[in-house]
């Protein structure tokens, strides 16, 4: 069935430079019949550069809150029946989507997960990659390439199943856990996208910093018993 109604959920913090051309990418898109903006506290001209588009639904949260409340946020405000995670910061790339879309319309899997190209720069020394890998091993018994990828493809039912997302960077782990947990399929699907790499500076270690222990606190989480 192809022709189901698609809604994008974007979390955005201080994305100035690319928010608009993922939104007007995004807009290209035949399949895609709702784009939500969830601005993140930014303190940018995110949320400036969102509102001179039309058919744009914002949800603009004054205060930082997260990449995972970010998107709970914009989950009870969704109508179509196959949901897309997309970062703000995919620029022109967000065309891609179309790719992590197919599978999902074609109930091939009920969820796809974007494995970008290997970075030109090495960006970070893989640490939050292998944790991210070691424990998805342990926790679900399968090897993930890209398993921080935020860009994925669920349904509705999936989405539903999940009852929200976990906190900040633990979002995607988290889901990828509960979804194989719950007997879902799920599929790597290789695209063209690219990102802003995360640097080798200081912010870029304190957000690696944060990552590591958003992941690391749902795989303790599991640990101790979750679902
Ligand atoms: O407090 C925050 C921080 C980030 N974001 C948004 O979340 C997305 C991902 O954040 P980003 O800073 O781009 O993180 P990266 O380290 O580049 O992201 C990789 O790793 C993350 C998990 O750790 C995944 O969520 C991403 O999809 C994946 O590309 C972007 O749209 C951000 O604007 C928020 O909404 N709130
Ligand atoms: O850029 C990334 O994918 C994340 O910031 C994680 O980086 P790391 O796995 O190199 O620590």
């Amino acid at each position: 069935m192809l022709n189901k109604e698609v809604t994008v959920l974007v979390p955005a913090y201080n994305e100035e430079d690319k928010i608009g051309d993922t939104i007007s990418s995004l807009q290209q898109l035949e399949d895609v019949n709702e784009i939500i903006v969830i601005n993140d506290g930014s303190t940018d001209k995110t949320v400036n550069i969102v509102k001179e588009f039309k058919d744009i639904k914002l949800i603009d949260l004054k205060i930082n809150q997260g990449k995972g409340e970010a998107l709970n946020q914009g989950l009870s405000e969704i109508k179509g029946q196959i949901i897309s995670l997309i970062d703000a910061d995919l620029g022109k790339t967000a065309l891609e989507l179309r790719k992590l879309l197919k599978p999902v319309l074609q109930q091939e899997v009920d969820m796809t997960i974007a494995k970008f190209p290997a970075p030109k720069k090495k960006g970070g020394f893989g640490l939050v990659t292998t944790l991210a890998r070691v424990g998805l091993k342990i926790f679900t018994g399968l090897q993930f390439d890209s398993p921080l990828s935020g860009q994925r493809v669920l349904t509705k039912n999936l989405i539903s199943y999940l009852n929200g997302f976990e906190s900040g960077f633990g979002v995607e782990v988290g889901m990828t856990i509960k979804t194989i947990k719950g007997g879902f399929k799920v599929k790597e699907v290789p695209v063209n996208m690219s990102h802003q790499e995360t640097g080798r500076d200081w912010m870029g270690f304190k957000h690696r910093g944060r990552q590591f222990k958003d992941v690391l606190t749902v795989f303790l989480s599991q640990i101790q018993g979750g679902k």
